[in-house]
């Protein structure tokens, strides 16, 4: 054997079920920590389903990392269960709203989700049809194949179009499903949504309202222990979750957040080939974590949104301050300069404003109305939350 570098490492083994740490994961009932009366809550707004009766629409408010979706899905699967058991069929949607944002797209989504083709003989393709047409064959389905539908709508906030919310909360008053019945769950980080709502849709939607509160940091490391399974054991050092857990409770205890980065920890200390998680690697983990998720917001805006921000981070740059304020107007012509160089036709000021407004509202930015003087009237400093750096590194990764 010649003496020649080992690129795979020693092989050290940091992970044994990485797939706990995954956001996607759905942990068992007793893995939710700290979510009894929200799952109670949950479970007695939707029980008149588990008997083939309408259940209650429902409205679920919270920050981002707070349970709200692992909850709602967890409690719609148990009462398909509970259903089971009296012989009645819950069908259960899941519909991110910030990917499926048009009407279409959801109804679609929805008859995908709810369809056995083999048995129903109802095709539901990914285009082609027309909004009614979608909506036609989501009833057929329903009202042959199931009891009652419940319907989970993420990031409600972010539909497009409010016309959803009034056909599915009101399918059957209207006559739509005559055999079955249907329960929508809507969730959403912002509180004030509701007031945004058209009168009748507010009543129908709104019949339960729930708040989940932010986690504590005692909570956060509840959570985090109880997914330390996902490392062989001994890999994990002391201070780790601790430490995990301060981060995360101090930008309001969000538990995607922390367990995103344990994660990332855990990858950390696997390539370099550590044989423990230290809290070093945490702290290399915490800035892994913004980046990405900086990345994902930023992969999920539309370009002309990417080419805003990116034109703020190169005037923060060229400022020599990270903190340094820009305003609307300087942002505007260096976003022009930059659709030029992208052979791309650019945005009214107007539409410009709208997108600084629209990262404000996802916390990438914040925004500061200020006084030019009499006559002159207003005008907005913009500040970037994250380094310029940051920002810069995560418009290129999510590319
Ligand atoms: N009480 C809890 N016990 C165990 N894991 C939790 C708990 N709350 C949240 N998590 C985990 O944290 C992550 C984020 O939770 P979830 O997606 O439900 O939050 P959310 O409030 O819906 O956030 P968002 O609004 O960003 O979608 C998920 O991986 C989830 O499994």
């Amino acid at each position: 054997m010649s003496d020649s570098v080992d690129y795979f490492g020693s092989g050290n083994e940091i992970f044994q079920n990485k797939e706990l740490l995954q956001v996607s994961h759905l942990p068992d009932g007793d893995r939710i920590i700290g979510r009894e009366d929200e799952l109670t809550n949950l479970a007695n707004a939707i029980k008149p389903a588990t008997r083939g009766n309408t259940p209650n629409n429902v409205l679920v408010y919270g920050k981002t990392g707070t349970g709200k979706s692992l909850c709602s899905k967890f409690i719609t699967n148990q009462a398909i269960d509970r259903a089971a058991n009296n012989d009645i069929t819950i069908g259960v949607a899941y519909v991110d709203c910030l990917q499926d944002s048009t009407e279409t797209q959801a109804v679609q989504s929805i008859g995908h989700q709810l369809n056995r083709p083999t048995e129903t003989n109802v095709s539901i393709p990914h285009s082609g049809l027309s909004t009614s047409e979608y909506y036609r064959r989501l009833w057929q389905i329903v009202d042959h194949w199931y009891d009652v539908a419940l319907i989970i709508l993420d990031e409600v906030d972010k539909i497009e179009d409010d016309d959803i919310l009034m056909q599915l909360s009101r399918a059957v008053e209207s006559g739509k499903l005559t055999e079955s019945t249907v329960g929508v769950i809507g969730i959403s980080n912002k509180v004030r949504y509701k007031d945004s709502l058209d009168e009748r849709i507010k009543s129908s939607l709104c019949e339960r309202e729930y708040v989940f509160s932010p986690y504590d940091a005692t909570q956060i490391q509840e959570i985090l222990r109880s997914r330390s399974d996902a490392f062989h054991e001994g890999v994990l050092e002391e201070g780790v979750i601790p430490r995990v857990s301060a981060l995360a409770a101090r930008e309001h205890g969000d538990a995607r957040k922390a367990i995103d980065i344990l994660r990332f920890a855990g990858e950390i200390a696997e390539e370099n080939d550590y044989e423990t998680v230290t809290e070093a690697c945490v702290d290399q983990a915490h800035e892994r974590e913004e980046t990405s998720r900086l990345a994902e917001l930023i992969s999920k805006s539309p370009s002309h949104a990417k080419l805003v921000l990116e034109a703020m981070a190169f005037l923060t740059q060229q400022k020599g301050d990270s903190d340094a304020p820009v305003t609307t107007n300087e942002v505007y012509d260096l976003y022009k300069r930059l659709c030029e160089r992208d052979e791309s036709d650019h945005l009214k000021l107007r539409r410009v404003r709208d997108i600084l407004s629209e990262l404000e509202f996802l916390s990438i930015i914040e925004q500061e109305r200020k006084w030019a003087g009499k006559g002159k009237g207003n005008y907005m400093e913009n500040r970037l939350i994250d380094d310029p750096e940051v920002i810069i590194a995560a418009c290129n990764e999510s590319d």
